[in-house]
């Protein structure tokens, strides 16, 4: 499904209820898994969200679990600790790319059994699982940290609890220390101090009511409505000013580009402020990967230029997300350089009209390049992709007075 995004209004008002976190959810899933008495709201209704609880639910040797790389990742730790049961995971064809051999390393060590399928360092992986008694893991820390979380969130279950030792530059860290934070909140004892982390031992939990914050990497392409718009009072529900997400971040880094953000109970209102905006701005995306893309194509859209650097991750994300992103900025008529870890945008005023973005597979590239419709008509191609994280995206975007054709 191709569609042709285009709108005359340039005053944005709504108040929209954003699905719950897709990393909260998912982490929450395999932790009521391991502790069947606790209880989850607010939980996201998204395709990986959604893949994440049938396997764990099912009982089938295949579990295949698509595009979902934080489900490939906690399934395999998941899997790997539990005794006597042996599967094979694996996902899309993109996710056999994504690799996942440091992880399979880590378990190893600890004693899990896990063989490649196919590709050595890749899904699909055959896993039996074991008990595990040993405690004590290195893992490099800068590949991916969904790695690092995968590893801590069944930790509590295992005899001895664990002790991960973070090997080089850590990345993607609000994710680990959001991990940390659900497991407190469930009263499991925690440290993360320098590069060791140490879950410990935890048997049995209270009984709890665990609610999902609604998920700040959705909250983005409203941000960016909201900077492109002339004017706009844009409400989302739920979320708080301090959260457990690190994409939270997008609250300063909006500020910066004109939009103000004000909480009121669950309710945040992002307003578009009249006033100065730089001529080009420099971001360090390392603890915040997921916003890379929206804020790029705000960039874009307000004719400033800007230089994100700790960008490293995003190659093995969806897609080579800078590749994506120099192909269809390129498309748009910017002028765009990306490196291996850094992507930089000349700033300039001129948008083409009517370019078909291709969306690769990656939900992110489809909402990331949709807020450029408030400056000229663009086509979103196999929009459907959204669905990985945000089902509601192209409806929620219509309460915002666009008009939505398939093309
Ligand atoms: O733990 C998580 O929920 C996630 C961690 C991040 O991945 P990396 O740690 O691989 O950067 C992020 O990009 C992903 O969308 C979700
Ligand atoms: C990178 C993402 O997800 P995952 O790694 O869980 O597939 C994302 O949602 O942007």
């Amino acid at each position: 499904m191709n569609l042709l995004l285009q709108t005359s209004h340039s005053n944005l008002q709504a108040q929209i209820a954003v699905t719950g976190s897709k990393s909260e959810t998912n982490r929450l899933l395999l932790l009521q898994a391991l502790f069947p008495n606790i209880t989850l709201a607010n939980t996201s209704n998204s395709d990986d969200s959604e893949v994440m609880q049938k396997a764990l639910k099912g009982n089938e040797e295949i579990v295949d679990i698509h595009h979902a790389g934080t489900a490939m990742r906690f399934l395999t730790a998941y899997f790997a600790v539990n005794e006597g049961r042996e599967v094979v995971l694996t996902g899309s064809q993109r996710m056999t790319e994504r690799p996942i051999k440091v992880l399979v390393e880590a378990l190893q060590q600890l004693g899990a059994q896990i063989s490649y399928e196919n590709e050595v360092g890749y899904p699909p992986i055959r896993i039996k699982g074991q008990k595990i008694t040993a405690s004590k893991v290195n893992i490099p820390a800068n590949v991916s940290s969904q790695y690092i979380s995968a590893l801590s969130l069944v930790a509590p279950k295992l005899e001895n609890g664990i002790e991960i030792t973070l090997v080089g530059e850590i990345t993607s860290v609000p994710y680990i220390k959001m991990t940390l934070a659900l497991l407190n909140d469930l009263d499991i004892k925690t440290s993360f101090e320098g590069n060791v982390i140490t879950v410990y031992p935890k048997q049995k939990v209270e009984s709890k009511v665990m609610t999902v914050e609604s998920d700040w990497s959705s909250a983005s392409y409203f941000f960016s409505l909201a900077a492109l718009a002339e004017n706009a009072t844009i409400s989302l529900t739920s979320y708080k000013e301090t959260s457990l997400q690190g994409d939270s971040a997008l609250v300063e880094i909006y500020k910066q580009m004109g939009v103000d953000t004000h909480f009121e109970e669950n309710k945040m209102t992002l307003t578009k402020q009249a006033g100065f905006i730089p001529q080009t701005v420099n971001f360090e995306l390392n603890n915040t990967p997921d916003i890379a893309q929206t804020i790029v194509v705000t960039c874009l859209g307000l004719g400033i230029g800007c230089h994100l650097t700790g960008l490293h991750t995003l190659k093995i994300k969806e897609t080579d997300r800078l590749e994506a992103l120099r192909i269809e900025m390129t498309k748009l008529g910017a002028n765009i350089s990306v490196t291996n870890d850094s992507l930089t945008l000349v700033a300039s005023n001129a948008i083409n009209h009517n370019v078909p973005i291709a969306t690769y597979n990656d939900h992110r590239m489809a909402m990331a390049f949709a807020p450029l419709a408030l400056k000229v008509p663009i086509i979103i191609e196999n929009a459907e992709v959204v669905s990985k994280s945000y089902p509601d995206f192209w409806n929620d975007l219509k309460t915002l007075g666009f008009e939505i054709s398939e093309k």
